[in-house]
């Protein structure tokens, strides 16, 4: 485990993000979806953690509400101890006098950056690179000669291997290809020197062969720059790929949960929690053939709806080691083994009442025989 010592650069502190959405079908009112359920994580300095989870567990909410993008509806954001939203409602847009703390909604906007899975949407089309670059810049390092900055832009452009460089700072967005834009796109949210970076699915649009070459970049580019990296994906391989050249952390979610989350050792060769061993049996990448089973292991395909998410543990529907206990209260996520891994699961808990609580048939119900019920006239 690495050794994570000062403190966190970023704290989620239990938070949930429900969206009021109107009913379908023209009935009246509306519904609440649970997009993130309590969820608490501090980044560090120079940290990676990947997120990974099934589409619509809520990864990128919880990536959004990260980096201050999406308010959360319970729990707080805080940025370097300092509570973001309170920062950005106090009135301290520029000046940090007049912000919560010491830094102003301005440095905190600035310090947390993004990248899309869709580059196009990061650049502008009317800019060429060079001025689309050369904008962090001049908002930044305003004292910066225009001669060092080209400098800057053309040296950057080179090492993500766009050479020649005074022939790609020309282009503009759609004259680069997919990869191309994605580079320049992470440069660019590099140039704003931020602490952290949310890579929303920032790979998953490139060629299979280009994705471990970008995942490498990000890294090379981490050591330039000591940024941390929030990386959302729904592929547990590319995670590992990430995380374990950086000593970082795997963070698996279901459902607006986050259910297990530790190093890409202990995730991907002994998962502990029952939806990251199905993860994994999902990944052919990872998946262990000498002990491949046929089928999933896994109850049910069909992924609950978290307008109405079940009661107890989220995962109880699919779950194949799910007893009645796993219906009656949620386990919190916590580090049993004091090895830095952190899961969600009453297996994980000795003594817990689920050891002695019945196994859940396939239609959800326990399988403890029924007693005949007793009728009136006693037959
Ligand atoms: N603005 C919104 N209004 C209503 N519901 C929303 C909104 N944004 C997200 N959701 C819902 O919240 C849940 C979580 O969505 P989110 O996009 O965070 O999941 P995800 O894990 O990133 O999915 P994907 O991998 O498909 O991008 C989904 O059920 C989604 O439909």
């Amino acid at each position: 485990m690495t050794d994570r010592r000062g403190d966190p650069l970023l704290s989620l502190q239990n938070v949930s993000v429900h969206f009021e959405k109107e009913r379908l079908f023209g009935l009246a009112g509306s519904e609440t979806v649970h997009a993130v359920d309590d969820v608490s994580l501090d980044i560090y300095e120079n940290d990676i953690v990947a997120l990974v989870g099934e589409s619509g567990c809520g990864k990128t909410t919880l990536g959004k509400t990260a980096i201050g993008v999406q308010r959360p509806t319970e729990g707080n954001v805080l940025y370097r101890g300092q509570d973001v939203w309170e920062t950005k409602e106090s009135g301290g847009l520029f000046d940090r006098k007049e912000s919560a703390g010491e830094y102003s909604a301005e440095e905190i906007r600035r310090s947390l950056q993004m990248i899309h899975q869709d580059p196009g949407s990061s650049l502008n089309s009317n800019y060429t690179v060079e001025s689309s670059l050369a904008d962090p810049l001049k908002h930044w390092q305003p004292e910066m000669s225009e001669a060092d900055r080209r400098a800057r832009i053309y040296g950057l452009l080179e090492y993500v291997g766009m050479a020649p460089a005074e022939d790609y700072a020309k282009r503009y967005p759609h004259q680069l290809s997919g990869g191309e834009q994605q580079r320049v796109a992470l440069i660019r949210a590099l140039l704003m020197n931020p602490d952290l970076i949310l890579a929303d699915e920032a790979i998953s649009a490139l060629d299979v062969s280009l994705r471990a070459e970008m995942m490498d970049l990000m890294l090379e580019l981490q050591d330039q720059f000591n940024t941390s990296y929030l990386y959302i994906s729904h592929d547990l391989a590319n995670a590992k790929h990430l995380t374990q050249r950086a000593n970082g952390r795997i963070g698996i979610m279901y459902l607006g949960e986050l259910v297990e989350i530790g190093t890409p050792e202990q995730i991907i060769h002994d998962p502990q929690h029952p939806y990251t061993k199905v993860l994994l049996w999902a990944t052919s990448d990872l998946r262990n053939r000498s002990e491949s089973v046929p089928e999933p292991p896994i109850r049910t395909l069909d992924i609950p709806d978290p307008v109405d998410p079940p009661s107890g543990c989220r995962f109880h529907t699919r779950c194949p080691e799910a007893r009645t206990a796993c219906t009656e209260s949620c386990p919190s996520l916590a580090d049993r083994e004091g090895d830095g891994r952190r899961t969600a699961c009453f297996r994980n808990e000795a003594d817990h009442a689920y050891w002695e609580s019945e196994p859940l048939s396939d239609d959800g119900r326990s399988e403890k025989p029924q007693a005949p019920r007793e009728t009136a006239d006693g037959d």
